[in-house]
């Protein structure tokens, strides 16, 4: 079998706090192949980005793996020096922010930044790394490349800042490129320019990208497959086409309900639009059972009394919900059609 590029595997990742030690992360496992865009979609706080900046170990101080590993190309990440990661963070892979400015210097050039880590992590110096730096800018559709070359971040709008990170994200080519959130501080039109160029590099260069994001609409736009993540577990797995035409979780579905867009494609006509009630549990004081039940219109008793598993259902997709792992309840969602919560 192929080794894939990334494979998650058990991976529970918790802080240590002023209450003691919370887990945020709970045994999450998951497979990303070459090319594949997946998408982690959940509310705040689920614990969306602290799994994908495990995988450059960008935790912080106080961040601890608990158990699991992280193999990329066959090799657990988890095992390398921090020397041996910083070699690869950057070059087989990159990670991008919300915030362009997370990544850009505020006293140095566009250019002077892009040239950074073009000599970084490859061969190419003087004229050959300007020359590329101006070849990357065009690629992410910066117009009027070498006069931005010159330019100072704040001078840029959000969207043109983003494209010059994303500029420096795929300067080395990498094979993963981690995306939280990247375009959640831009307005509508621009979020969807970042995405189609971010689609565009993809087809382009077969990059594997993993996409971190609350918005449905985000994922419908770019997911081959998603994760849907609760209170720092996986709740539903499944390839994006299945998980919008009928979402097994009611997490999922209330989070489908309640997007707008997806109403006819979902085929739900309700003109109503309803979030889910309630909020996402404390880390630190998560409900007995299913830590969804409390806002859950199907809870029964075992949800309050047990965790579900996270089980298969069907081909490449997993669900954690007990109606849908009670042999008594095969289709537990026949009647609901979507309409949860
Ligand atoms: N350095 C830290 N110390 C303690 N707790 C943390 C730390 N960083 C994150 N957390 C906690 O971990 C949990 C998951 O956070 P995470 O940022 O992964 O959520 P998220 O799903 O990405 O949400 P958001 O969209 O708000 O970033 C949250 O409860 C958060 O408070």
């Amino acid at each position: 079998m192929m080794v894939p590029l990334l494979a998650i595997d058990q991976l529970s990742v918790g802080f240590n706090t002023d209450n003691g030690e919370v887990t945020v992360v709970e045994s999450l496992s998951l497979t990303a192949k070459e090319g594949e865009t997946i998408c982690i979609v959940g509310e705040s706080g689920s614990g969306k980005s602290v799994a994908s900046q495990s995988i450059l170990r960008l935790l912080g101080e106080n961040g601890i793996i608990q158990q699991g590993e992280i193999r990329f190309k066959g090799d657990n990440l988890l095992n390398k020096s921090e020397k041996e990661l910083r070699l690869i963070r950057g070059r087989d892979i990159a990670i991008i922010f919300q915030e362009p400015m997370t990544a850009l210097n505020p006293v140095f050039t566009v250019g002077h930044q892009l040239r950074e880590a073009i000599t970084l992590h490859s061969k190419r110096k003087g004229r050959e790394a300007t020359e590329y730096a101006i070849d990357l800018l065009r690629q992410v559709g910066i117009p009027r490349p070498e006069s931005v070359m010159r330019d100072y971040p704040h001078t840029l709008s959000g969207g043109m800042r983003q494209r010059a990170v994303i500029a420096m994200a795929i300067a080395s080519k990498p094979q993963l490129l981690i995306a939280d959130e990247p375009t959640t501080a831009l307005d509508v039109t621009v979020q969807a320019q970042i995405l189609q160029l971010l689609k565009g590099l993809q087809e382009g260069s077969g990059t594997t990208i993993l996409l971190i994001t609350h918005d449905l609409g985000v994922v419908a736009e770019m997911a081959d497959t998603v994760v849907v993540m609760y209170a720092g577990q996986i709740v539903e797995q499944a390839d994006a086409g299945s998980l919008f035409d009928r979402p097994l979780h009611p997490y999922t579905q209330g989070l489908i309900h309640a997007m707008p867009s997806l109403q006819t494609r979902t085929g739900v006509n309700d003109e109503r639009l309803e979030s889910i009630p309630g909020t996402v549990p404390a880390l630190n004081r998560l409900p007995q059972g299913c830590r969804f039940h409390p806002r859950c219109a199907y809870s029964q008793d075992i949800c309050k009394q047990s965790s579900p598993p996270l089980v298969t259902a069907g081909d490449n997709r997993l669900v954690r919900c007990w109606l849908a792992s009670l042999p008594t309840s095969s289709e537990p969602y026949a009647t609901s059609g979507g309409q949860a919560l």
